[in-house]
């Protein structure tokens, strides 16, 4: 066991699906893998693992932001020996042409977050996906005829921002959309030389006000999760 999940060593495949939301992980397992068996639910974090096409796979919820991604992520890497993240969350866009729905894989995460500052004191890291990962997630949309956006994203401290225009000097630099994680998810890779890819569904505009519900976010974001399981 680690702190945080309860699984035994060897119970957490290689190759970890990491939704925020903890009922997003159950509705994987449930509707996408057999043999499935919960190893975690520790603080209610739910993990699963169980086979897709034969392969073997886990899922795990990974909560809200920086700092709770930051500890699953850690602990699936040093203590379960977790090769391949992928995450797989919703996205509120930055963008006209991003539409509600719309795939995005984030190559890249910028972010507002200061956890890398304690790292690089002032210097900016550039988190990045795998690129191995990322190859192979848009060859499998192009295949199967799911059309998606790739560039850089945001990783934001802030859900409820004061200024409603502050997306825009994101937007400006092209940045396709906003979610909370995926620049320490990519870091934290990094550093310990394993793979990283965010697989994202927008599910809200910053620039329409358009929005899916909560129930919509937990169950009917298919494609990214079928994206997600092409990498296993
Ligand atoms: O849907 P998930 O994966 O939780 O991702 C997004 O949703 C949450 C905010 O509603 C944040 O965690 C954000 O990154
Ligand atoms: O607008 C949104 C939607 C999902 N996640 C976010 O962080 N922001």
């Amino acid at each position: 066991m680690s702190l945080h999940i309860g699984a035994e060593v060897g119970e957490i495949a290689e190759t970890v699906l990491l939704p925020g939301d903890p009922l997003r992980a159950k509705w994987i397992a449930e509707h996408f893998l057999t043999d499935v068996k919960q190893y975690n639910n520790v603080r209610g974090m739910l993990g699963f693992t169980g086979l897709y096409n034969g392969k073997r796979v886990s899922v795990q919820g990974s909560g809200m932001g920086i700092p709770s991604i930051g500890i699953y992520a850690h602990e699936l890497i040093n203590d379960y020996g977790v090769k391949k993240l992928i995450r797989v969350g919703s996205a509120g866009s930055y963008q006209k042409e991003v539409a509600l729905r719309d795939i995005v894989l984030a190559m890249s995460a910028s972010t507002n977050s200061s956890i890398n500052n304690a790292t690089f004191h002032g210097e900016t890291f550039a988190p990045t996906a795998s690129f191995n990962l990322l190859r192979k997630a848009a060859d499998f949309a192009e295949n199967k005829g799911i059309s998606y956006k790739a560039g850089n994203i945001l990783s934001s401290d802030i859900f409820y921002q004061d200024n409603p225009e502050y997306y825009k000097k994101w937007a400006s630099h092209g940045v396709l959309c906003v979610e909370m994680e995926t620049a320490v998810l990519y870091t934290t890779a990094a550093k310990f030389g394993v793979e990283a890819l965010s697989v994202l569904t927008i599910s809200d505009s910053l620039v329409t006000h358009e929005a899916t519900s909560s129930q919509d976010r937990e169950t009917t974001f298919k494609e990214m999760i079928e994206i997600a399981l092409s990498l296993v």
